[in-house]
């Protein structure tokens, strides 16, 4: 019990590797690791030394919503009231390296657009060796929602429509292209294609609808957005 309650009380983030309470800085999982391949060590690389010079930044990605406190505070949420405090974001709830979703994002905010490179594990199955269609689904929503959080703040999945146009092979890299197509009111309209880096296979199209708190859209977004009205 003082083992859980003290490193909270000092303000550190509890291990989450269960059984483990010794405080521990979060670790952040958008960057190389031994199970990254050479494909997409290099992609990566590459959107890396690009960035800066054309406007991207590289989001870190933690493996709670509350670990993004810094950037976004309201992801702070309330799950230690819930007595069991070992939330996860879903994507990050596969624990070895490679196991799960391998990804980077990229984020342009004045440009509405949001890069996802990514390498899908073999605990992604759905048929035999391909990645599921549900694991898609994952990325492209955390994507869209992480581009609408950004650009606005508050926002849910409202709507999502994907079409699925080649499998997904386990293991491969695919950059995600996210884009903010318009602004309604409350409304945001985003797309986004998942392709091969290196090829021309383009594995899915999506659209996605979010929608802002009563009050969030508009007051929140990034003024550079106001064109997106
Ligand atoms: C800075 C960077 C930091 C990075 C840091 C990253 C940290 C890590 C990021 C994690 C990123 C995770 C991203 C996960 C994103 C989720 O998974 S969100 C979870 C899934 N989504 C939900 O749970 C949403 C559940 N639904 C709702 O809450 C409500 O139904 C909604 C969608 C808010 C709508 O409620 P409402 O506004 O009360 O609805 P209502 O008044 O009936 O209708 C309002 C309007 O919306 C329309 N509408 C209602 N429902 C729908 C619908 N389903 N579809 C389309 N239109 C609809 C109505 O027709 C109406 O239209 P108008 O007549 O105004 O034109």
């Amino acid at each position: 019990m003082l083992r859980r309650a003290l490193p909270r009380a000092l303000g550190a983030v509890p291990c989450p590797r269960r059984r483990c309470h010794r405080p521990c800085p979060p670790r952040d999982l958008a960057v190389p690791n031994a199970a990254w391949s050479d494909r997409m060590r290099r992609h990566y690389g590459h959107l890396l030394s690009t960035a800066t010079r054309e406007g991207w930044t590289r989001l870190p990605s933690f493996r709670r919503a509350r670990e993004h406190r810094h950037q976004v505070p309201w992801l702070a949420g309330d799950s230690d009231s819930d007595g069991a405090g070992d939330t996860r974001l879903f994507p990050r709830a596969i624990e070895g390296d490679g196991d799960g979703f391998e990804f980077a994002m990229f984020l342009n905010v004045p440009k509405g657009r949001l890069r996802c490179l990514c390498q899908p594990g073999p605990f992604l199955e759905g048929h035999p060796g391909l990645a599921h269609g549900g694991a898609i689904a994952t990325l492209v929503d955390t994507s869209l929602g992480t581009l609408a959080l950004a650009v606005a703040g508050r926002v849910v999945t409202a709507n999502l429509s994907i079409d699925y146009l080649a499998p997904v092979p386990l293991r491969s890299v695919l950059l995600l292209e996210a884009s903010l197509q318009r602004r309604q009111g409350r409304k945001l309209f985003l797309g986004c294609d998942l392709r091969d880096p290196d090829g021309d296979t383009l594995h899915a199209r999506a659209t996605g609808e979010g929608h802002g708190d009563r009050g969030t859209l508009g007051t929140r977004g990034h003024a550079a957005h106001q064109g997106h009205r």
